[in-house]
């Protein structure tokens, strides 16, 4: 049986969200944070965005368990081998969420200057409905979520250091998400996006 750990289930349609506030205490989520600061394959990658090129508003990295590429916006990423630490916190969030992660998408938001633009995870090599693990690790940050066509279905949330956002179901198909930009002085956010690529 899968342990239970105190979650939120979004009330919105045509999705499945949840929230763990504090899926791993102040203490642990402080330490993964900072040796994921230090010890990941920091890049940062151009992307296209209507034929002129741009380097992405945010550091990233792609870890696995194989060796498939991930690709998204014009880029292709090839992952690292997992390390103690990812392997790790993966483990944890199967306890809860029962899946068999194969890789991992860190971002790393340097400032409020660093960003994430609307998008849907639904690149053809995720599979249908595929779920989504989200952890959120230093300051936090606003997540928005809109739905692809319903203009009044819409939501702005925190995610908090040390919390788990797991999107699963249709939501990729039928909603969207960003991290905006934000004017007030931040410092650096870490997000993990443990996703299966086979
Ligand atoms: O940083 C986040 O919370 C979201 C990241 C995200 O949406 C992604 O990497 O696909
Ligand atoms: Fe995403």
């Amino acid at each position: 049986m899968p342990e239970e750990k105190n979650f939120k289930q979004l009330d919105l349609p045509d999705c499945d969200i949840r929230y763990y506030p504090n899926f791993f205490s102040q203490e642990v989520a402080d330490a993964y944070f900072e040796k994921l600061r230090t010890k990941t394959h920091w890049q940062q990658d151009d992307i296209k965005v209507f034929g002129k090129v741009y380097a992405q508003p945010r550091l990233t990295a792609l870890y696995a368990n194989n060796d498939k590429p991930y690709s998204y916006s014009n880029i292709t990423m090839w992952p690292n081998v997992f390390n103690g630490v990812l392997l790790e916190i993966k483990s944890e969030i199967e306890k809860y969420v029962p899946n068999e992660f194969t890789t991992c998408l860190l971002n790393l938001y340097r400032d409020g200057r660093d960003s994430n633009g609307w998008h849907a995870d639904n690149e053809k090599e995720l599979g249908i409905n595929p779920v989504i693990a989200s952890v959120s690790l230093g300051v936090e940050r606003m997540f928005h979520l809109k739905h692809n066509t319903n203009p009044l279905a819409k939501h702005k949330m925190i995610l908090e250091h040390g919390s788990l956002l797991v999107m699963q179901g249709e939501t990729q198909h039928t909603w969207k998400h960003q991290v905006p930009k934000t004017a007030k002085p931040v410092g650096e956010r870490i997000n993990l996006t443990f996703r299966i690529i086979k």
